[in-house]
């Protein structure tokens, strides 16, 4: 699915799907945004849903924000690259901007659960890189539920009494971060994916480099 894009070295590499999942309010998209802000060569995958805006939330910078009908009408017509329901309401990773993304040598940020996580290993293993947020206490989590104070106090307790279930799936993750402190979290994270970037596998173009290097050398 990934095509060849320049590393900031110079050399070729396959594009990476980053994936950074939590129970809902341990900091992903806090996190998310702060990486998209200082990596250069990171898109965020912008999924569909069919949940409503929240205050502040922008249609097609936050979701694409779609109802029922359209959303099904992307799952048949195979636009989505996975999707599933959380909270009642369907979320999807459309296809299309992040395979423009991966072959024009960016990076992928994705903000999705362990169920898309499932479906996007499935789908290209070798290109994912998965990272689970934990919060650091249950009081934490709650406090930054309420914080955020977008969601109504119905809501807040079905994604606390969700917490748990979700919380399960940390070990199929590559990767694992305790949310404390939002600096220290994001620059576990920035390390995870610069490391990731450097991984011999994705670097198609050492081969090349190197035997040029051995060129100049014996030259
Ligand atoms: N599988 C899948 N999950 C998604 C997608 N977009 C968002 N999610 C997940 O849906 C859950 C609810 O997201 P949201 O309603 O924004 O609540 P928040 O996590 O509290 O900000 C989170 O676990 C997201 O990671 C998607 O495209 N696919
Ligand atoms: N390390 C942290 N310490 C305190 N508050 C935090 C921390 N990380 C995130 N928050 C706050 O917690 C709330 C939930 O964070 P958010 O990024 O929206 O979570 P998620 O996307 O996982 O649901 C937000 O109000 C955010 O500002």
């Amino acid at each position: 699915m990934t095509a060849g894009g320049h590393g900031t070295d110079g050399v070729e590499r396959r594009g990476l799907m980053f994936v950074l999942s939590s129970p809902s309010g341990a900091g992903k998209t806090t996190l998310s945004r702060l990486l998209i802000d200082r990596m250069p060569g990171l898109r965020m995958s912008v999924s569909a849903t069919t949940r409503s805006k929240r205050p502040g939330e922008v249609d097609g910078r936050d979701y694409l924000f779609v109802d029922k009908p359209r959303f099904e009408a992307m799952v048949k017509g195979n636009e989505l690259l996975e999707w599933a329901t959380v909270f009642d309401n369907s979320y999807g990773t459309p296809r299309a901007p992040v395979e423009a993304a991966l072959s024009s040598g960016q990076d992928v940020l994705f903000d999705i659960d362990w169920q898309g996580t499932q479906q996007l290993r499935e789908k290209a293993r070798a290109d994912v890189v998965s990272v689970f947020i934990l919060p650091p206490s249950a009081a934490d989590l709650e406090k930054r539920l309420h914080s955020r104070a977008q969601d109504s106090d119905e809501v807040i307790r079905k994604r606390m009494s969700r917490a748990s279930h979700e919380m399960s799936h940390w070990a199929e993750y590559d990767y694992i971060v305790i949310n404390h402190d939002v600096d220290e979290a994001f620059a576990e994270v920035q390390s995870i994916l610069k490391a990731e970037r450097l991984k011999r596998e994705r670097r198609i173009g050492l081969v090349g480099f190197v035997r040029s290097l051995q060129g100049q050398l014996q030259g």
